[in-house]
């Protein structure tokens, strides 16, 4: 590691000569995958940037100028090159560096990022607030092309458009998203990037038009009026032009003098810049560069084979959707499958093999995703839309406005319910109870392990009385092996005791369940599966036949089960002894989930303690 070893902050970088800087690149990519093949990471994307990275801290003087990372899973080349260099051996490691950019762990994070398409916005609110504040410095927002896929974008850019100050937009062009990229942006940028020469002419044509003598006033005229219109005519202009931009590019992502000269020349520009630069994801990682998507967010693995080292032993919810999806959708032709841009994460992958024509990868928007789905529903058609807890709440309005208020049959596969693990406080699905069972007309279930889940799926599929949302967790939970059928609006009860009830959601429902007979426990366990509507005519019968009741969700605890539970309670003027576990009122951070539910007293060790605590006295 030669030349990285002396490297900490930009000023270092500043210092290098050309091909200093191009051996250091090098040594970043061996840093980055030695690293990630320990931690596990977003790996591809920063192989793709680390000369754009390079290139802009050459240029440019962060914390003073403000950079901003969409998304922010591409900055792990940013946080070496920022001083982080010797923690990144924590990235993502509970108490260690976030994943993600985040102002409270370094100054040079200028804004917090996780979900997309935000940079835009962040970065012309920046920009407004230097000209207010009468201060100086410059502000590049950093966008790749699946971001670019989200409506936010477009609503940064078109209040951006008609901004008259320094404001530097790069588009990191590398034709993915997760998976291949999609949508007609996807495929405009693939004209821009693949007709280079069309758009030399195209500068030839604006430079001709501009330079017209003017001979004779009628045709001066005449030449004014047409002169805008006429380049567009011949060749009409780049998208990002149209909206206001200064439009450079495509440039090679990979080429540092190139990127430097350009940066250097449209730094002071008083209007909006975009810069398009053309990477490779996963570039200098032979697996990477193949199977992008595979190595977008890996586990740890082994660098020389490029395998994940997991022990997978049971199936996930994700897979489980796939699989069953493909099942019920072969009998049921009005079934089709929406995803926002993870059709590997959300297990859709094999429904879009299988049924092409009845699969929607829509980009990076939820919001469309569930509009969309809504009016698919009101013409007959059975949509299942699998997004990330975290990721549907973006589509909070249109759960309720589109689907909810017409009552229509949309299914939401809320996947990764609860903590995700190492992505942290902007991906845990912490809220979706409290978000979603407000909502008239949703019903909301939970599966217990993954063949209940199935059950639910099948449930979904037939149930026509409005939507429905399955939440189910990252991974798997372990079978529990008891199956009452689904009924609607009913819970079910997996144990019957008499010293305490415990109300469980979702995978703690097996970890109760464990604790109740390894332990030989007198003790009833409810399986809550619908938590909305409640089975509120069972719950009043546990609040009569036992003192004392503990509620177990991996939710926040602000409008969640528990408080629906003890509301009920309240109601019969009961005094039951209480006990309520779920997520604290505040973001949870990063780490493994079994590290933060020890935190938080959701592990197997803490909740054991509780029972035998409440049943002790
Ligand atoms: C609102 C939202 N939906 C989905 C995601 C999941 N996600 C993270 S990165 C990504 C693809 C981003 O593609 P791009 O911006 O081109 O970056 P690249 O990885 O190609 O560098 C997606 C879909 C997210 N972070 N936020
Ligand atoms: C950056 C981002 O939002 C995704 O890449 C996310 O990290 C995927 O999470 P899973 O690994 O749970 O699919
Ligand atoms: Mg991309």
């Amino acid at each position: 590691m030669g030349i990285l070893e002396k490297v900490n902050y930009p000023e270092d970088i500043k210092k290098l000569s050309l091909s200093e800087l191009y051996v250091l690149s090098e040594e970043i990519r061996e840093f980055l995958l030695y690293n990630i093949a320990n931690t596990g990471g977003h790996l591809a994307a920063n192989l793709g940037v680390v000369e754009l990275t390079l290139a802009l801290l050459y240029t440019f003087n962060p914390p003073h100028d403000k950079i901003v990372w969409d998304v922010g899973h591409q900055c792990y080349v940013y946080k070496i090159l920022t001083g982080r260099k010797e923690k990144f051996s924590t990235l993502r490691k509970f108490g260690g560096l976030s994943g993600f950019p985040k102002s409270k762990e370094s100054d040079y994070d200028s804004f917090d990022t996780g979900h997309s398409s935000t940079s835009i916005s962040v970065a012309l609110g920046f920009a407004i607030a230097r000209d207010l504040n009468n201060k100086d410095y410059n502000v590049i927002a950093v966008i790749g092309d699946g971001a670019l896929t989200g409506g936010l974008a477009y609503e940064g850019l078109n209040n951006a458009g008609r901004y008259n100050g320094k404001l530097l937009v790069i588009l990191n062009d590398n034709e993915m998203s997760i998976s291949k990229n999609v949508g007609a942006i996807a495929k405009y940028l693939s004209q821009v990037r693949t007709r280079p020469k069309y758009f030399k002419l195209k500068k030839m044509a604006d430079r001709f038009v501009t330079n017209i003598p003017l001979i004779g006033e009628r045709l001066y005229d005449l030449i004014r009026k047409l002169k805008g219109g006429l380049k567009y005519i011949l060749f009409p202009g780049t998208l990002f032009e149209a909206l206001g931009f200064e439009y450079y590019g495509p440039i090679d992502g990979h080429d540092i003098k190139k990127m430097c000269e350009v940066f250097e020349n449209v730094k002071n520009i008083t209007k909006p810049v975009l810069v398009h630069v053309v990477t490779q994801k996963g570039r200098g990682y032979e697996h990477a560069e193949k199977f992008p998507e595979k190595y977008h967010g890996v586990p740890p693995f082994d660098i020389e084979t490029g395998n994940h080292l997991i022990d997978i032993n049971s199936k996930s919810f994700s897979e489980v959707l796939g699989d069953k999806l493909c099942k019920l959708a072969k009998n049921n032709r009005k079934i089709v499958a929406i995803t926002a841009a993870m059709p590997d994460g959300t297990g859709l992958s094999r429904f879009a093999q299988i049924y092409p024509e009845r699969f929607f990868d829509v980009g990076i928007a939820e919001e469309h995703a569930v509009t969309f789905a809504a009016a698919l529903a009101k013409e007959g058609l059975k949509p299942f839309v699998a997004i990330y807890s975290t990721f549907l709440q973006r589509a909070f309005d249109q759960i309720i406005h589109d689907v909810c208020i017409q009552n229509l049959n949309v299914v939401f596969c809320v996947d990764r319910a609860g903590l995700v693990g190492e992505d942290g406080e902007t991906h845990h699905g912490s809220f979706d109870i409290s978000y979603l069972t407000l909502i008239p007309n949703l019903t909301v279930i939970a599966p217990k392990d993954i063949k209940e889940f199935e059950m639910m799926l099948e449930f979904a599929a037939v149930y026509d009385r409005g939507p429905v949302a399955i939440r189910y967790p990252r991974g798997t939970a372990k079978v529990v092996g008891i199956y009452n059928p689904i009924m609607f609006g009913k819970a079910e009860i997996l144990t019957q005791g008499k010293d305490l009830a415990v109300f469980a959601v979702g995978r703690h429902v097996s970890i109760l369940y464990d604790i109740i007979r390894e332990n030989n426990l007198d003790i009833t366990l409810i399986n809550v599966r619908f938590l909305k509507p409640l089975d509120i005519e069972l719950i009043e019968a546990i609040v009569k036949t036992h003192k004392k009741i503990l509620i177990v969700e991996d939710n926040t605890i602000v409008g969640g089960l528990g408080e629906k539970i003890k509301s009920i309670v309240a109601e019969k003027n009961s005094s039951n002894l209480i006990k309520h576990i779920g997520l604290p009122d505040r973001f949870v951070q990063h780490g493994t989930v079994g590290e933060l539910y020890s935190l938080l007293g959701l592990d197997r060790k803490s909740l054991k303690n509780v029972i035998m605590e409440l049943i002790k006295n």
